[in-house]
């Protein structure tokens, strides 16, 4: 077993406070290769995909591999644009003014790092920038307002199996969800209002949550009771009648049952049914994605029109909004508090001399 060197921690500098944002990931390009690698690296997570992990193999390099990447190159292709990926280049302008808003904020030095939790930029490397920051304490801050073992846990895991290989840990912290912070209800409820504001109310507002299987629900991750909350608290804020809101799970991929009502089939209904006017946002999204973009603003306003229902919008993730940056930047700072005061280095300039000296005495590298 060799671990990673940190003898290059900065003992002599002062620490500072690591926070580690992660998301979910998309491909380096657009190109079916780029794709192909990306959703290898997803699909074969056991935490997205729960399966026995032999017959997952057979089928996921047997079937999926060979024919999906693909069809979501073809749909990551309509949404790419100059900056990349969507959800990278959101993703890159919220850490930005995250670390702005903290620098502002936090008594002492901070440094955030942006990390995807599939493909680049990777958790390794944005540990690997924490600790050239000298972050002896470390935040890990996944951007997804709701848990789910599937996107939380699975960033968790990703930062933990890094660690195995480090011999110096820094303390760690863990941001586990935010579904309820009242700073990200009223961010929603905010957008929600300034949409109205240029396109009117609509007949019905819809929630949209990316689905999980119905039976890691059943199992218990309390992802589904999260994506209730967030929407019955957000309508509350709005004053919306009870009739006047909805919530469905859209993405599912496979045949196994996800959490219902489908989005896709919620919408079709409604336009058959001759339903007016909808609007939809998807606020278990932090940034907008493939999922968002493509799915939800444009196949799904195909589907509800075509079954003949009237006008459709869509509304935009929080992203970098100065109120859901804010919001972030408040739970940062609360999660920041309650370490005990750093006396000084972590090691003193005599015990590195000391540790020199030993080390060429004994011959050893580490
Ligand atoms: C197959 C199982 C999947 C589970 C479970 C799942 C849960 C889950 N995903 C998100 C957020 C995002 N998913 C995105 C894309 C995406 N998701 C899946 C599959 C599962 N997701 C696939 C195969 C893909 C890739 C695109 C495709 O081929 O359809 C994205 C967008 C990434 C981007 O590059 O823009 C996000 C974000 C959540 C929140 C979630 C569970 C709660
Ligand atoms: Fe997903
Ligand atoms: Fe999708």
């Amino acid at each position: 077993m060799s671990f990673v060197n940190t003898l290059d921690f900065r003992h002599d500098s002062p620490e500072c406070l690591g926070v580690l944002l992660v998301n979910l990931g998309t491909p380096d390009t657009p190109g079916v290769p780029d794709v192909r690698r990306y959703l290898a690296e997803f699909l074969w997570d056991p935490r997205v995909v729960e399966m026995a992990r032999l017959p997952w193999w057979l089928l996921l390099h047997g079937m999926i591999l060979r024919t999906r990447p693909a069809r979501s190159a073809h749909a990551y292709q309509s949404i790419w644009t100059e900056d990349g990926s969507p959800l990278l280049a959101i993703a890159r302008r919220q850490a930005t003014a995250l670390q702005g808003l903290l620098e502002a904020r936090l008594p002492g030095p901070v440094r955030v790092a942006l990390a995807m939790r599939y493909g680049n930029p990777s958790v390794p490397a944005a540990l690997a920038e924490l600790k050239a920051a000298n972050a002896r304490r470390v935040l890990v801050f996944p951007l997804y307002p709701q848990y789910s073992a599937s996107t939380t846990a699975s960033a968790f895991d990703a930062v933990t199996r890094e660690l195995t290989r480090w011999r110096w840990l820094p303390e760690l912290r863990f941001i586990n969800q935010y579904h309820d912070e009242p700073g990200y209800i009223d961010a929603l409820a905010a957008s929600i209002r300034e949409h109205w504001a240029r396109h009117g109310e609509p007949e019905r507002l819809l929630f949209s949550f990316h689905g999980i299987p119905r039976d890691y629900f059943e199992q218990g991750d309390p992802y589904h009771c999260q994506c209730q909350k967030t929407a019955r608290l957000v309508a509350e804020r709005l004053g919306l009648a009870r009739e006047r809101w909805f919530l469905s799970f859209q993405s599912r991929l496979g045949r196994q049952e996800w959490l219902r009502p489908y989005t896709d089939e919620t919408l079709k209904e409604w336009g058959a049914a001759g339903v007016k006017s909808v609007q939809v946002l998807s606020p278990g999204f932090s940034a907008d994605c493939l999922e968002t973009l493509e799915e939800v603003a444009i196949e799904n306003s195909h589907l509800f029109q075509e079954a003949g229902g009237g006008s459709y919008s869509y509304i935009p993730c929080l992203n970098d909004r100065p109120d859901h940056m804010t919001m972030l930047a408040d739970l940062v700072v609360r999660h920041s508090g309650g370490w005990p005061e750093v006396s000084g280095p972590a090691v003193d300039a005599a015990g590195l001399a000391e540790r020199a000296s030993r080390a060429r005495t004994m011959g050893a590298k580490d």
